[in-house]
């Protein structure tokens, strides 16, 4: 039952890869088919229209004119059509060189009907439109005498160029085309050429040398001057056309073996024999360097000629009519942008200069600048005063200003001033779709961007999910966190298709991200035996946890496999059709899980939900899993060490205490906002205020209602199967029903002492469903140990020869 729902998934996860590949495949096919067939009946009409010329082509030529007439009758075996094909390419055209064109028609019926490489139909169509022009050019030159030779174009162009360089610049030119030719289309070097030339020369020279060195040293005439009469005569030229391998082992590289032993024979006096001659002749070692052509790379693999032929993978193709959700649908919830209040601006810095005059801090310079929520005002106190007098008297200060939430800064980072930032008395509303509407976001060139509201300045603040790559978010009950959660899901709504991101949704509280429902089959991922896409039950938390474990194992796998180091990469690659889906390669898209209430689950789950969230948070970055996590209460029991560590990026809403505000941000501050999306952003060091996008649910339901009508997938994203402690496997698996690998899989468990399903999907190249029957088998077998969470499971054997001896036993026992 099991194996089959998993089966049932994974073919789910297919469907959403192949079957339009394989549509479009078909259909390319039909296209290719027709076409060929057109080429192909080009090419016998050409070639019987051509033949039929030469016995026809004087009687029809005289009919050519009036082919229009019914009554005229050609004698071509094509009819009219071939009379005048074959009288404007031959005769008018090229002469006999038009037999090409016949080789260019069947070349393209050829690409048609076996699709080799465009590029190669391209070349070979080049050079035989410029064979063409060469030969009807070289055979132009009799068209005086023979005017089919050449046809009319040869002769033309023959005549044209005799005019201005005479008949011998004209057979030069002929000469430098056929030359031309040879090289760049017979491939034939041009070594040949010149070695043709000085190949004759320096052995002329190399043998006239020798020849008077055995003169000098033989005492014996009449055996010397016999070769060397020879050797002139008969000179070593190797005739053309040379190809690269004849140049190589000529016979002179026999001799050098030859001459190597006797050589050592000191004593022996010097002999030397010429393979040729009978007689013995002193004879140099002839070295040739050979330079070897660069081998052209292969550009011709599998995955190019896919790409050619249908372009490459788009992951979107499923839901190609899909449309993104557009702005309208959100509100603009203010008129206008902030409004500046100069009343209130001037009484608030005239109490900031008294205040601190009051504490015996002078003011150099005092400049205000108005966020939506906040004034940001930046003091320059006069030289001599110290910063830390003016951040000791941090609430004095505010409890002067008698506004809630002020917050200092000293020093605002990078400048040598301190800000000071005052609650506007009415703030403005920072609307979602100012900041989707803004180029910032629009031009966002992000994995993962998300727009979460405006800074103090006044500009959209966006960061890149995807580079953060978790986010934790605390914030005390009523101060904007869902609102938070809601614009980060918005902003990759309105970014992404379905194809590049799921959402994995948790929500206990099973209100605030119910309405995402609507877009299960677009956007949500789930695990394959659960009703619900949202997940409000804590334990079904574990179980997804645990599955996404496993997806980033199987993912950790798939971009091994692939040879990448993440996400971007692998699915770059595969868009590129380097990856074969057969082998399980598929399109991933980024998995973002959002946790909304997460205290509430560590408290119920502990260990259970910490383990396997920390895993994430460590490892899941490059394949791209991103984690959310949003918690009421930022007590250190909640966010613990490990979270904290794993979670660089965090944004607090108001808190209630400074202690909470630390444990969120390492620093306080977050007890000192205004709430209502007030928050403070970090990634390490620099803190950002920012006002958090405002988006109500009215809207929200929405967008999720415009992508939900639209068509989807048929189900949501199905994250792989757990099988958690208390489902149980069925331990007494019979040993006849054992997988075919059991005993392979055993012994790497063995080698390796590590009892994982994704080691074995990795060595044995299975699929994870596979995989983990394989381990449930082993573990009923005593040879694994039970399921332990996240860690891998206990090898009980230690080694193969123990694993042998176990088998055997097994065995003797039945
Ligand atoms: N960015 C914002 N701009 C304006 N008002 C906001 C903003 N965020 C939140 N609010 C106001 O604060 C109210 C509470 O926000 P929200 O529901 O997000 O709080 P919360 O932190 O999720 O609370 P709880 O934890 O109890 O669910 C909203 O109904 C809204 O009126």
């Amino acid at each position: 039952m099991t194996a089959k729902k998993k089966k049932s998934a994974k073919q789910t996860v297919n469907k959403q890869v192949l079957p339009k590949t394989k549509q479009t495949a078909t259909n390319g096919a039909r296209l290719s088919f027709i076409f060929g067939t057109i080429f192909l009946m080009s090419t016998i009409i050409l070639l019987c229209s051509f033949i039929s010329y030469f016995t026809t082509g004087s009687y029809d030529q005289s009919l050519v004119n009036e082919l229009g007439n019914r009554e005229v009758e050609p004698q071509n075996w094509v009819g009219k059509l071939g009379a005048w094909l074959s009288h404007k390419f031959i005769f008018e055209g090229f002469g006999i060189a038009s037999f090409l064109f016949i080789k260019i028609f069947g070349e393209i019926a050829l690409w048609f009907g076996i699709r080799f490489k465009a590029e190669k139909l391209r070349k070979m169509i080049f050079w035989d439109v410029f064979a063409i022009l060469v030969l009807s050019f070289t055979l132009g030159h009799f068209g005086a005498s023979h005017p089919l030779l050449g046809g009319v174009v040869g002769f033309e162009m023959n005549d044209y160029l005799q005019d201005y360089i005479g008949q011998i610049g004209t057979m030069l030119v002929v000469l430098f085309l056929v030359i031309f030719y040879l090289i760049f289309r017979v491939k034939m070097a041009p070594k040949v050429f010149t070695s043709v030339v000085s190949n004759t020369h320096a052995r002329l020279k190399d043998n006239l040398e020798k020849a008077e060195e055995i003169i000098s040293t033989q005492p014996v005439p009449s055996v010397s001057n016999q070769p060397v009469k020879q050797q002139e005569e008969k000179p070593n030229i190797p005739s053309v056309p040379v190809t690269k391998e004849m140049a190589i082992p000529t016979v002179t590289n026999e001799v050098a073996f030859e001459l190597n032993k006797t050589e050592k024979k000191t004593d022996a006096p010097k002999e030397f024999s010429v393979s040729d001659t009978t007689s013995k002749v002193e004879h140099h070692e002839e070295f040739i360097i050979e330079t070897i052509e660069e081998e052209e790379p292969l550009t011709d693999d599998l995955s190019n000629k896919i790409v050619e032929n249908f372009g490459l993978f788009d992951p979107t193709l499923e839901l190609s009519k899909y449309q993104f959700p557009p702005s309208d649908l959100l509100y603009e919830h203010t008129t206008g942008g902030i409004t500046i209040n100069q009343a209130e601006l001037e009484e608030n810095k005239n109490r900031i200069v008294e205040t601190l005059n009051n504490y015996k801090i002078g003011i150099a310079q005092i400049k205000a600048t108005v966020g939506p929520t906040v004034t940001l005002y930046e003091i320059v106190p006069d030289a001599g005063i110290r910063i830390s007098k003016i951040k000791s008297l941090e609430d004095d200060i505010a409890l002067s200003l008698s506004a809630l939430g002020i917050r200092i800064i000293a020093p605002i980072p990078g400048k040598g001033t301190i800000g000071i930032e005052v609650p506007n008395t009415k703030p403005t509303t920072v609307s979602m779709k100012s900041l989707i509407l803004s180029p910032k976001f629009q031009n966002a060139e992000m994995e993962l961007p998300v727009a979460i509201g405006k800074t103090i300045s006044n500009e959209t603040f966006v960061f890149d999910l995807a580079k953060m790559p978790h986010l934790l978010m605390a914030g005390a009950t009523g101060q904007g966190k869902s609102v938070g959660l809601n614009a980060v899901l918005t902003s990759l709504l309105y970014k992404k298709h379905p194809a590049e991101v799921k959402f994995v949704l948790v929500d206990p509280k099973k209100v605030e991200l119910t309405l995402f429902n609507k877009i299960e089959r677009h956007f949500l991922a789930k695990l394959p035996d659960t009703e619900d896409a949202i997940i409000t039950d804590n334990t079904k938390v574990i179980n997804t946890l645990n599955s996404l474990c496993i997806e980033m194992d199987n993912r950790y796998s798939l971009l091994k496999d692939a040879m990448v180091r993440n996400i971007k990469e692998y699915n770059e690659k595969f868009k590129q059709r380097k990856l074969n889906p057969e082998h399980g390669h598929r399109f991933l898209p980024y998995i973002v899980l959002v946790v909304d209430e997460f205290a509430d689950l560590i408290m119920t789950a502990g260990k259970e939900v910490e383990t396997p969230i920390a895993r994430l948070a460590q490892l899941a970055r490059a394949i791209g899993i991103h984690l959310i996590i949003a918690t009421q209460r930022p007590s250190v029991n909640v966010i613990t060490g490990i979270i904290k560590a794993n979670f660089p990026a965090r944004i607090a809403f108001r808190v209630s205490s400074k202690i909470d505000s630390r444990t969120i941000l390492d620093g306080p501050g977050a007890d000192q906002l205004i709430g209502r999306g007030d928050l403070l952003f970090t990634q390490g060091n620099d803190t950002v205020r920012v006002q958090c996008g405002f988006v109500d649910t009215p809207e929200v339901e929405k967008i999720t209602e415009f992508i939900g009508s639209q068509k989807g997938y048929g189900d949501a994203y199905l994250l792989p199967e757990y099988v958690g402690e208390e489902s149980g496997t069925s331990l007494d698996i019979d040993i006849s029903e054992r997988d075919v690998m059991f005993r392979e899989a055993a012994e790497i468990i063995v080698t390796a002492q590590q009892g994982s399903a994704s080691l074995l999907q990795r060595k044995l190249k299975l699929g994870y469903n596979r995989a983990g029957r394989l381990i449930d088998q082993l573990e009923a077998a005593g040879i694994v140990g039970p399921f332990e969470g996240s860690k891998a499971r206990s090898v009980n054997i230690p080694d193969l020869v123990s694993l042998d001896e176990f088998l055997e036993n097994e065995k003797s026992k039945m």
